[in-house]
């Protein structure tokens, strides 16, 4: 059993906080993501778990022990980095055997083990050639390798598929997914693209601004976001989220937005008790796949809006359109949306799903509702 403790990482470059207060408990076997924006402070703290950084506050535990101020080479982690950190002078064979041959093993069970991975990768036809004359996608089969060969309690991986095409990628996604879930090492993986922590992660870790904002499975984070940054850092085409004065409306509460108006699900009014609100500017989020599209004047979409920018991407199309000073992007089926108009200027009717709109404190950024729709908490029932 390798489980993975953090406690109350702090880390101060002079008078920069750049991590602070991250509590992480990851179980054995776990697939961890830690996503957030550039220099949210993602790979210090991987650093600080590997041993390659010093925590300036808190402490790091793996498999129950104490590592915190342990040198990485005396903790049992395996990485790979975002450059792969390959040596150009040497075969491939011999950059996966390098952490063996450290740690004094046998010259046949250092060739039986590379052996090993480098089949696990498909990477053994290019054994002896060098890192220059690989390719994106070889090169990081062999950083991989490297980083598996040292059978290690817990692997940390730092943006590895940022060389790679989008094609590669994809496929890679589903293969170091089913690699990590074969092998069963604890790992944490830093990534900034939400789509890879979405697919492939036991549970995501979001961050931002040195400091965790959500610790949930994916569908969690997608569902019940924790704060509107959550809401719209997960989540492509991101949530529209823009501002709402909250207005009783016979007997019920609506959202009024600069142009139009939005009827809330009464009953998930009523349970996040937003009759008390009345009057409160907050901000209303709506993701672009649950707001539906008909002609103008069709029954059920009364809210009118410009089409601003039409994308068709195949099996779904992008709507931008525009309603007072609010501008919506929505998501959905080329079907359903076969005999509506694409070109700019076209006025359509749109309908809110109730079931999905989440309320933010436009303060602080915390959720105030969660959708009625979700699996994890929304109140109020579905309408
Ligand atoms: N050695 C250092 N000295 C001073 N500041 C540093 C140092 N290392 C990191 N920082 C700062 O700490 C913050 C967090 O950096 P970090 O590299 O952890 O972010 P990140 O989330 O991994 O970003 P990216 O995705 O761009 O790699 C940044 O503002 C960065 O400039």
């Amino acid at each position: 059993m390798v489980e993975l403790v953090v406690e109350n990482l702090e880390k101060r470059f002079g008078n920069f906080t750049a991590v602070t207060d991250v509590d992480i408990h990851v179980d054995d076997g776990e697939f961890i993501f830690l996503l957030g924006p550039s220099g949210c402070g993602k790979t210090t703290t991987l650093r600080m778990i590997s041993g390659l950084e010093m925590p300036s506050g808190g402490r790091v535990f793996i498999g129950g022990r104490d590592v915190t101020y342990m040198r990485a080479r005396y903790r049992s982690v395996g990485m790979v980095f975002q450059d792969y950190g390959l040596y150009r002078h040497m075969t491939v064979h011999n950059n996966i055997a390098y952490p063996l041959k450290v740690r004094r093993m046998q010259r046949r069970e250092i060739a039986e083990k590379v052996g090993r991975v480098a089949e696990t990768l498909q990477i053994t036809d290019v054994l002896s050639r060098k890192p220059d004359s690989l390719s994106a996608g070889q090169l990081q089969r062999v950083a991989i390798a490297r980083m598996l060969v040292r059978e290690a309690d817990v692997f940390l991986m730092d943006e590895p598929m940022s060389h790679l095409d989008a094609q590669l990628r994809g496929q890679m996604r589903a293969e170091l997914r089913h690699l990590q879930k074969s092998i069963g090492t604890t790992t944490i993986f830093v990534t900034h693209d939400q789509l890879e922590a979405m697919t492939m992660a036991d549970r995501i870790i979001v961050m931002r601004a040195g400091r965790i904002q959500q610790y949930a499975t994916p569908l969690e984070v997608f569902e019940n976001p924790a704060n509107e940054f959550v809401a719209t850092f997960v989540g492509e085409p991101q949530m529209n989220v823009f501002d709402v004065t909250l207005r009783a409306d016979q007997g019920g509460v609506v959202a009024e937005a600069d142009g139009f108006v939005v009827p809330l699900n009464a009953a998930w009014a009523e349970a996040n008790g937003l009759h008390r609100r009345v009057g409160e500017i907050v901000r209303l989020g709506i993701r672009p796949e649950h707001i539906s599209l008909a002609r103008q004047g069709d029954e059920g979409h009364g809210i009118n809006a410009e089409l601003y920018s039409f994308e068709p991407t195949g099996a779904e199309n992008l709507y931008v359109l525009r309603v007072g000073g609010t501008e919506l992007t929505t998501r959905n089926s080329t079907n359903d949306t076969r005999h509506l108009g694409k070109v700019e200027g076209t006025m359509l009717g749109m309908h809110f799903d109730p079931d999905w709109i989440y309320l933010f404190d436009p303060g602080d950024g915390r959720t105030i509702a969660q959708a009625a729709g979700s699996r994890f908490g929304g109140k109020g029932r579905p309408a």
